[in-house]
């Protein structure tokens, strides 16, 4: 197991990644979260019934803990699930003092962070992520639920006071959702790390023989690249946004096919591929694409997820996306692999983008 530290201008807080990472929940409660009055566990229904007892038989005994079980996935990011939350927390009758421990995955993370965010106007919380693009989603301190007008469009920034990543969970994922957490993996390299990048393209070929330990430096790899520019951008008013690369189109997409029809990171996938075609005719970029593509599909991203999909209604979506000042849609581009830089988007470009999604990176 190693510790990763995430520092922000106002709090800093541990990542613990590796096997056997629960057992710092104990000296959680006896160091820096001791007085906490009461446990809530926010779980993942599906997580709760693989893994509830592993944690239950970690948590300090002499804290009452109560908890309630969340929609699994993309439902759980709900107005309804948000309430459902904060009633049960009210009668329950948590405290100031008291923490949630949000355990599942980046759904379950976003909506129970979100909660923690809002009850009694912020109490602290535990990320306890259980698959492999929650290495992203549980670091930073973004939390949120969905609107049907746009994904993540209510919530708040609120750091946890510690990730809790026990990588044994992990054994339990299936292969869409180790795909769907890998697209993170390759975003993290793509804007942050070309030798990263060279060693994911030469090591990933299936994930059907993805190793731990192959497994276990990328997630530390993420976490350190993410923490980094978390740490000098909490609220997103610059380079945070980096952060967001593939997210522009991805997003629209996953909104308007439905959210949890598609998963996040099949949808950042071809957003990145989106990204990296505009990039290469407006950011200088130089890079084979076609090479990507073939990778990509070779380990099973779905490319073609615009089919039948109006531009017009994506253009709308991504008109709405939280990085748009008044009309100006701005989109995250590579200047290089590891040279992200911010662009403003005409119409022109992006349908030109979705055409080449449709006609070239589809087939
Ligand atoms: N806050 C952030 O910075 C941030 C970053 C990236 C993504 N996100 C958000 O995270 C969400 C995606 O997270 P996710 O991919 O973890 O998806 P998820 O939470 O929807 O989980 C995916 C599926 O895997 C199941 N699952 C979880 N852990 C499992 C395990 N150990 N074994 C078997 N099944 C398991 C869940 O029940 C669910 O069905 C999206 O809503 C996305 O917007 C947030
Ligand atoms: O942490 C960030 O900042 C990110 O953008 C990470 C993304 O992977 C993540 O999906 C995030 O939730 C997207 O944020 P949003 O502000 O576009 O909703
Ligand atoms: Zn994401």
């Amino acid at each position: 197991m190693r510790e990763l530290t995430i520092e922000t201008p106002d709090q800093s807080y541990p990542v613990y990644v590796g096997e056997g990472a629960l057992s710092k929940l104990t000296e959680l409660f006896a160091g820096p979260l001791k007085g906490t009055t009461k446990l809530l566990v926010i779980a993942d229904e599906l997580v709760a019934s693989l893994h509830s007892e592993a944690l239950q038989q970690a948590l300090p005994p002499q804290l009452s803990c109560e908890w309630l079980t969340v929609p699994n996935g993309e439902a759980a990011k709900t107005f309804s699930s948000f309430e459902n939350c904060l009633t049960f927390a009210l009668e329950k009758g948590l405290d100031r003092k008291s923490c949630i421990l949000a355990f599942g995955g980046g759904a379950t993370g976003d909506l129970a962070g979100y909660v923690a965010a809002s009850y009694m106007r912020g109490i602290s919380f535990i990320q306890i992520p259980t698959t492999i693009l929650a290495h992203d989603s549980a670091v930073g301190g973004k939390t949120a639920i969905n609107h049907p007008l746009g994904k993540n469009m209510i919530g708040h920034f609120h750091q946890p006071a510690a990730v809790v990543f026990d990588t044994r969970f992990l054994q339990t994922l299936p292969e869409q959702q180790v795909r769907s957490g890998f697209a993170e993996v390759i975003k993290h390299a793509l804007i942050a790390d070309p030798a990263f990048l060279a060693e994911l393209k030469a090591n990933v070929k299936s994930f059907k023989d993805l190793s731990a330990d192959f497994l276990a430096y990328c997630l530390e790899k993420g976490i350190q690249i993410k923490g980094e520019i978390v740490g000098k951008d909490v609220k997103e008013q610059g380079v945070r946004a980096y952060l967001n690369f593939g997210h522009t189109y991805g997003h629209a997409l996953e909104a308007k096919l439905g959210y949890g029809r598609i998963t996040h990171g099949e949808a950042v996938a071809a957003g990145m591929v989106f990204a990296l075609h505009v990039s290469e005719r407006k950011a200088g970029l130089s890079f084979d694409l076609k090479e990507f593509i073939v990778w990509l599909k070779g380990l099973g991203y779905p490319l073609d997820l615009n089919n039948g999909l109006p531009f017009e209604e994506l253009y709308t979506l991504m008109a709405r996306d939280k990085k748009t000042i008044g009309e100006t849609i701005r989109f995250v581009l590579l200047q290089e692999v590891g040279r992200p830089v911010m662009k403003e988007m005409s119409r022109q470009e992006l349908e030109e983008a979705d055409r080449f999604m449709r006609e070239e990176a589809a087939v």
